[in-house]
């Protein structure tokens, strides 16, 4: 009962000109979603990749799908093949291309076909920094975003670092899209508080999708 009055009160918010926030929209998916999730990462392992600084991300990263992105000293971008393996990256399961796809239609981008997505891990205390998601050039295509396991507040600002934030938690099962006017649009994770959820214990997981080129 308390869980349907608070999911009745979660309904679909449009935060920008083109980003919607679709609240639970992946929740009957979510234990399925982390099974697979692991068979992922038995191929292609989590790892904390290094900045182009020569800093350590604190969130985990691996890929699936034809391309992965990767950064190291010589800057950002996307490979076709694991670095750490020199396999190609495991295929994007098919319930979760539809999943992609049609989380994406709701938000008015029909006929979204992911090439990557980006599997993030965040233990307590990982966080991303406000940035934009700006390594692709088939920028006419959204950004297709689910959340797994511990809450996180996600930060979703403007075109320009310094525009005002709107601050939003994000539960596992939650899904944001943002594309056209607002797919440059600045966001981050804060740092991910202690928590607990049944099918992640301390850990929060994010799925972004993307498409890398236009064809
Ligand atoms: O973890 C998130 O919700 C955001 C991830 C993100 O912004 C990214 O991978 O570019
Ligand atoms: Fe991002």
């Amino acid at each position: 009962m308390m869980d349907d009055l608070f999911s009745a009160a979660r309904q679909p918010v449009l935060l920008a000109p083109g980003a919607l926030f679709l609240p639970g929209a992946a929740r009957a998916m979510q234990a399925r979603l982390m099974q697979q999730l692991h068979e992922i990462m038995a191929q292609a392992p989590l790892r904390r990749l290094e900045t182009p600084g020569g800093r350590r991300f604190s969130v985990e990263m691996t890929n699936c799908g034809a391309l992965g992105w990767q950064s190291d000293k010589a800057g950002y971008r996307y490979e076709s093949r694991d670095p750490l393996s020199g396999a190609a990256w495991p295929r994007i399961p098919d319930n979760w291309l539809v999943l992609a796809r049609t989380m994406a239609e709701q938000a008015g981008y029909p006929g979204f076909v992911p090439q990557t997505c980006l599997i993030n891990c965040y233990a307590p205390g990982a966080r991303m920094g406000l940035h934009q998601d700006r390594d692709e050039t088939a920028l006419e295509s959204p950004i297709v975003s689910v959340s797994l396991g511990v809450a996180a507040q996600f930060l979703f600002g403007g075109l320009e670092r310094t525009a005002p934030t709107r601050k939003l938690s994000l539960l596992s099962g939650d899904v944001v899209v943002w594309g056209g006017p607002s797919r440059l649009f600045y966001h981050g994770i804060t740092p991910l508080k202690p928590g607990h959820h049944e099918l992640t214990g301390d850990r929060r997981w994010n799925l972004t999708f993307r498409r890398v080129r236009a064809c």
